[in-house]
């Protein structure tokens, strides 16, 4: 790709036949795929930086650095009545590679059954497990671990690919929790079930996250191996898309600035603009532009083109929490100069991984959980393919006197990965530069809150094990007497978060429906030259972190799109 800081640096005279608007996730591959067809010149146009600006962005290990600097777009949401009224800090990467340069590098594609419903709820076959999982194959490039003692055991091969281009490691490094996780799926298998690969469209049981010895995100492994039919415009926000025609629908111009106040550019793309912008920047466009609920735009003073009641809503997402168990298990904390020496000559040790333990548990909640029973909600999953719940393995920290933590402790989140709450992202004026009011609805229906408790009642039965006597001692976080239905919901209200993995604010639905955002082409409802390509179309949330579904969808939309033109 051709990178160019500034507006005015943009070679004049030239016709882009498409125009992607954030070069994160979605954005980056969309612009790859496409730009494979050597005919066609492609723009993509970026808030942020270049990765390359932001040397950490490259050590796996660095990335809890990199939320709230100046590579983020540092959002907070409302106040969160399921939350006690708190309102959290939600990061978005603002940078070359979107969230992909600063996230935690988890590779996890969700359930078979899960892709299959997209295709049912969407009306977009191509978006079946059997049609997704090839894609996804071919774009990989799966690798020997920087620290693995044997890869044996640890993965499926007939489910990777080796040719592709987006960087993935066997899993599996040496530790003694490690070790006695994998002990607990012996003895205690029906809840917690060795998984030797989630990548197959089963994720069921625990198994080891892939540690990387470098970053490999939409922008070092797509964007930036593309040639010079892509161009990349840097610190430039898109506004607003407009109309070809003033009376029209046909939305093939976007509106660009550098930031508040800083003069606005037009850019006319031949055949299409894709929105590539994310869950909150997408909507927010959509929004400015005249695409939207009308009483919304009324409210921000937007004049309405295409009143859309579906624009921003549906937005979900999955809700954590964060525990911590009592034990005498060998600490994980490390020396982070001598861990950085160690990276940069070898690429191997502390900083390669994203956790520490680098193992998670995605877990089906036994079906005679009460939520299932005495409090009679339906199942949220796709099927039983798909897991309610799941527990990271994060670190084991030194103890902590002052505060009271005379032990070490083992530090796991539990997350439910199927929440049915929803929430909203809407403008709050016509400027596009004012941050939209961003509601995630965390917590706000009962059944989301009855699936987090049990997973917190989960782990507690997972570290019963045999294995873990006398090694895991109790409940720290939240404590061992916090244990009836309203003692662990208050817990959970006081200290539950996102788990940053928002979609569905630019939902995909069938043709025709009365829901959603764009069809399933990808193409917004009632406008023309007009796509969106990035987390905000992915209608439910998936069992897995978020990156590779939204990949999925991307590469989904990319063939639709190159074939139509072919
Ligand atoms: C801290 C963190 C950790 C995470 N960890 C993982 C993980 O380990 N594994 C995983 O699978 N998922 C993870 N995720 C989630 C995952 O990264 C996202 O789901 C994914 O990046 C979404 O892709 P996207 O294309 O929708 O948006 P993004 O990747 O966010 O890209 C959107 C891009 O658009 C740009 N943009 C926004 N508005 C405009 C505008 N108006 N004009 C121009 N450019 C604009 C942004 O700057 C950004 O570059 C994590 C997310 C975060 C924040």
């Amino acid at each position: 790709a051709v990178i160019f800081q500034s507006i005015d640096a943009l070679p004049p005279g030239i016709e882009y036949d498409f125009i992607v608007a954030g070069g994160g996730v979605g954005g980056s591959l969309v612009a790859t795929r496409l730009a494979q067809n050597q005919k066609w010149n492609v723009l993509v146009v970026e808030a942020g930086a270049s990765n390359e600006d932001f040397w950490e962005t490259r050590v796996p290990g660095f990335w809890p650095l990199l939320g709230k600097t100046a590579m983020d777009w540092n959002y907070t949401t409302v106040p969160q009545p399921g939350l006690n009224n708190r309102a959290v800090d939600y990061s978005r990467a603002k940078v070359l590679g979107g969230c992909s340069s600063h996230n935690a590098m988890i590779y996890t594609r969700g359930s078979k059954s899960e892709w299959n419903q997209y295709a049912e709820v969407t009306g977009n076959k191509g978006l079946k497990w059997n049609s997704v999982l090839p894609l996804l194959m071919k774009a990989e490039k799966w690798g020997q671990s920087p620290n693995a003692s044997s890869n044996t055991g640890h993965y499926n091969p007939a489910f990777h690919g080796k040719g592709g281009e987006l960087l993935t490691q066997a899993p599996y490094s040496i530790h003694p929790f490690n070790d006695m996780l994998m002990q607990s799926s012996k003895e205690l298998p029906d809840e917690f079930p060795f998984d030797e690969d989630w990548s197959d469209g089963t994720p069921i049981g625990t198994s080891a996250i892939s540690p990387e010895a470098e970053r490999s995100s939409a922008a070092t492994a797509f964007l930036g191996n593309t040639g010079k039919n892509v161009h990349v415009l840097l610190h430039t926000q898109v506004t607003r898309v407009l109309p070809t025609t003033s009376h029209g629908t046909e939305f093939r111009i976007i509106e660009v600035g550098s930031g508040p106040g800083s003069k606005l550019r037009q850019i006319k793309a031949k055949r299409e603009v894709i929105l590539s912008s994310g869950i909150f920047g997408t909507p927010q466009i959509l929004q400015n532009s005249g695409i939207g609920k009308q009483s919304d735009l009324d409210a921000a003073g937007v004049r309405t083109i295409v009143d859309n009641p579906s624009v921003g809503k549906n937005l979900s997402d999955h809700v954590s929490a964060f525990a911590t168990f009592s034990t005498n298990i060998a600490v994980t904390t490390y020396n982070q100069t001598v861990a950085l020496q160690e990276w940069n000559t070898t690429r191997t040790g502390p900083l390669t991984r994203s956790f520490q333990l680098n193992h998670m548990s995605f877990i089906r909640l036994p079906e005679d959980s009460p939520p299932f029973t005495t409090e009679g909600f339906s199942d949220p999953t796709s099927g039983k393919d798909t897991p309610h719940v799941e527990f990271t393995f994060f670190a084991i920290g030194s103890p902590d006197p002052a505060n009271g933590v005379v032990n070490a402790t083992v530090q796991v989140y539990v997350i439910n990965l199927h929440p049915i709450s929803r929430g909203s992202v809407t403008i709050k004026s016509s400027d596009p530069f004012e941050y939209p009011s961003i509601d995630v609805g965390l917590l706000a229906e009962k059944m989301d809150m009855s699936v987090l408790r049990e997973g917190i009642r989960s782990l507690r039965r997972l570290f019963s094990a045999p294995v873990f006597n006398g090694s895991i001692f109790g409940s720290v976080i939240p404590p061992a007497n916090v244990t009836s239905d309203e003692d662990l919901e208050s817990f959970l209200r006081a200290t539950g978060g996102t788990w940053l993995h928002g979609v569905g604010s630019a939902s995909m639905s069938p043709k025709g429906a009365r829901w959603g955002v764009v069809d399933p082409d990808f193409r917004v409802k009632g406008t023309k030259g007009l796509r969106v390509v990035d987390a905000s179309v992915i209608p439910l949330l998936p069992s897995a972190h978020t990156q590779v579904p939204t990949y999925g969808f991307a590469e989904v939309a990319s063939l639709m799109i190159a074939q139509q033109y072919a």
